[in-house]
């Protein structure tokens, strides 16, 4: 029997249990599917992200259902499977969404003044130990920090030292500062400071700048703790369910937590006050409908015995969409030398090794968060596509919340916001950032071995929702996993604009005089169709998925409160990346260790 039972040891569920366990007589139990792993360099190596994912254990990779409007295709959607989920396998790039965005979080709960930027800042600032950049990351790498908005191991305000250590590499491609000249956006001074918006800047990374090397959550919030007696952390098992007391008593309580060893055996703690649910955005809602909370007629179709009726679970479901553009180089280094030089690449590795430099120190970091008017030189097809969009309002949001009259309304107001600001010009619904060496579709071995140089076009701010429900009552089983990319017209219309936007801004100089020819879309590709037409047979998932048990209120189809705890249940709270209600311009790793930090207030 355990006070809290929290389900998903990956990056806010680590981050709640150290918080709770602060409190020496208060007792934790994680649940984690994967394993310990932060001993695999692919791990550990900064340069080596993108190489972990590729790791079975390691990686869920929830294979979509086939998306219509990409062809039929099914991208992959890839999650963290061990302890420190996304962290283990994520790219390390740590910046913070707008703050208006922050602030609509509460305007959409009722305006609750808790989830504002003002008053989420202090948790931001606590979860970090950030190390600001030193002259060389600075002067040579760009670096910019604003220390207002940051925070230290020891300088938090609120109690408890920060904990994930964040921080800039000290290896910087020379190509990457070009880039930011070339992108003609103003430069940040911070990423992290609300306003990113409009911008190009270097984002600090999850990453310990004393010795080079990722921080997962594992290193902020778990090695150093481990010996708390209070702190229990077990890997290796499935949770199949929570359990519940008498499920006609309303409001419904949890009693316990069922899981699944690795030989197959099926056990069970009991819970004194409360379970928290941190699986992430697919695996959240795939245990509550295990559990049969969610809509009836999809569990029943599953085989799930519904216990109470919560029919927006696993809606609302969203995430950023990702494409490129790349070109061949003249410059004598990129990330692409590894690969094509066996030798060199040893070379660095060893180099790694030695001092913690070189080309393996180094982790993506430099982005340009452009605004409609950066994206659409015609503002008349600009102010056209949002009318259009405006006009549209309630047939989309109709077509997203799959029936549900609450969520319609809740998809409205989503919609109305970001619509809203982009009209004012005061968002960013696209981030395009560059790469140092190839990022496409083709695989090594299929595309000319050359040097490249290259950016990813994200999606930020995409209207499209869909859902994500279980199939099957196996819990081994994964769910059908449906983000419906590029379901409203405008999320393909602002894509193919900032694919446009990376083309250009690759050939412009000083960037553009290392550029010798373009590679993807292709020289043939000239028109927003002719681009459009390739980005749906290639674009994939930035494996950014959230609001599938939104924080909203019940009448705008919502499933948690702006405590967290699911709507007509007394024990159960959401602490992940799930109950983000709509997509924010931002990669989602701080957001979500600051919803955590936040949650494990016992006030809140
Ligand atoms: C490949 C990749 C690259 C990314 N790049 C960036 C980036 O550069 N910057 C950034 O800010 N964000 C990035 N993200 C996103 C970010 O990492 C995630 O949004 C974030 O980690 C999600 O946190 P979470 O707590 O919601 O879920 P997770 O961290 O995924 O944690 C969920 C945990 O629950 C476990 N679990 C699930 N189901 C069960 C079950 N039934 N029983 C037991 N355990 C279970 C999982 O194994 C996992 O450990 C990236 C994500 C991925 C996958």
């Amino acid at each position: 029997e355990y006070d809290y039972i929290v389900i998903g040891g990956g990056t806010a569920g680590l981050a709640v249990a150290n918080r709770l366990t602060e409190n020496p007589n208060v007792t934790v139990v994680v649940l984690e599917f994967g394993q310990n792993v932060e001993d695999f360099p692919e791990v550990f190596i900064p340069g080596m992200i993108g190489a972990g994912r590729a790791f079975t254990e390691l990686n869920w990779a929830y294979q979509t259902v086939p998306q219509p409007a990409l062809q039929s295709r099914q991208p992959v959607i890839n999650a963290g499977k061990a302890l420190g989920g996304g962290t283990i396998i994520n790219s390390m790039i740590f910046p913070r969404a707008e703050r208006a965005q922050y602030d609509s979080w509460g305007a959409i709960n009722n305006n609750d003044p808790n989830w504002t930027w003002d008053n989420l800042l202090p948790y931001f600032k606590k979860l970090e130990d950030f190390t600001p950049p030193n002259e060389f990351q600075t002067k040579v790498g760009g670096a910019r920090f604003q220390p207002q908005f940051h925070g230290t191991n020891t300088n938090t305000s609120l109690p408890g030292g920060g904990r994930v250590k964040i921080g800039f590499p000290n290896f910087f491609f020379p190509q990457s500062t070009l880039w930011r000249t070339a992108s003609g956006l103003k430069p940040s001074p911070d990423l992290d400071n609300g306003l990113p918006q409009g911008t190009v800047g270097v984002s600090a990374n999850s990453l310990d700048a004393k010795n080079n090397t990722r921080c997962s959550s594992v290193c902020g919030y778990y090695t150093s703790f481990a010996d708390r007696k209070n702190f229990v952390v077990l890997t290796g098992v499935l949770v199949t369910r929570i359990l519940w007391s008498n499920s006609t008593i309303s409001p419904l309580q949890a009693v316990g937590v069922e899981y699944r060893t690795a030989s197959g055996d099926v056990k069970s703690f009991s819970v004194r006050k409360e379970v928290i649910l941190s699986a992430g955005a697919i695996g959240s809602p795939k245990v509550l409908e295990l559990s049969g909370v969610g809509n009836a007629t999809i569990l029943r179709a599953a085989g799930v015995e519904p216990v109470f009726e919560l029919p927006t679970v696993g809606e609302n479901f969203a995430d950023h969409v990702h494409s490129w553009a790349n070109g061949f180089t003249n410059i004598s280094i990129t990330k692409d030398s590894l690969l094509l030089d066996p030798a060199f690449n040893q070379s660095q590795v060893d180099q790694w090794f030695h001092n913690r430099t070189g080309l393996y120190a180094a982790a993506p970091r430099s982005l340009s968060l452009v605004n409609p008017s950066n994206l659409f030189s015609n503002k008349q097809q600009l102010s056209d596509a949002l009318n259009g969009a405006r006009r549209n309002l309630s047939h989309f949001a109709e077509l997203f919340s799959n029936g549900n009259k609450n969520l319609a309304k809740g998809i409205e107001w989503q919609h109305n916001f970001t619509l809203t600001t982009w009209a004012q010009d005061s968002s960013a619904p696209v981030e395009i950032n560059y790469e140092p060496g190839y990022s496409g579709p083709t695989p090594a071995g299929t595309r000319p071995a050359r040097k490249y140089t290259a950016i990813n076009a994200v999606l930020l701010g995409p209207l499209s929702r869909g859902r994500t429900h279980i199939a099957s009552s196996d819990p081994s089983q994964p769910p059908a996993v449906n983000p419906a990319y590029y379901s409203h017209p405008l999320d393909v219309l602002t894509h193919v604009k900032g694919i446009q936007l990376g083309r250009k801004m690759l050939r412009t100089p000083p960037l553009g005089n290392i550029f010798e020819a373009e590679f993807e879309p292709g020289a043939d590709k000239k028109t927003d169709a002719d681009v459009e037409q390739w980005a749906r047979q290639v674009v994939q998932s930035d494996n950014h998925v959230i609001g599938s048990l939104a924080m909203m209120p019940q009448d705008l189809g919502g499933v948690v409160d702006t405590r967290l705890r699911v709507y007509g249940i007394r024990n159960v709270r959401v602490v992940d990346a799930s109950i983000i209600p709509f997509p924010i311009s931002a990669h989602l790793e701080s957001s979500v260790y600051m919803i955590a930090e936040r949650a494990s207030l016992s006030s809140c």
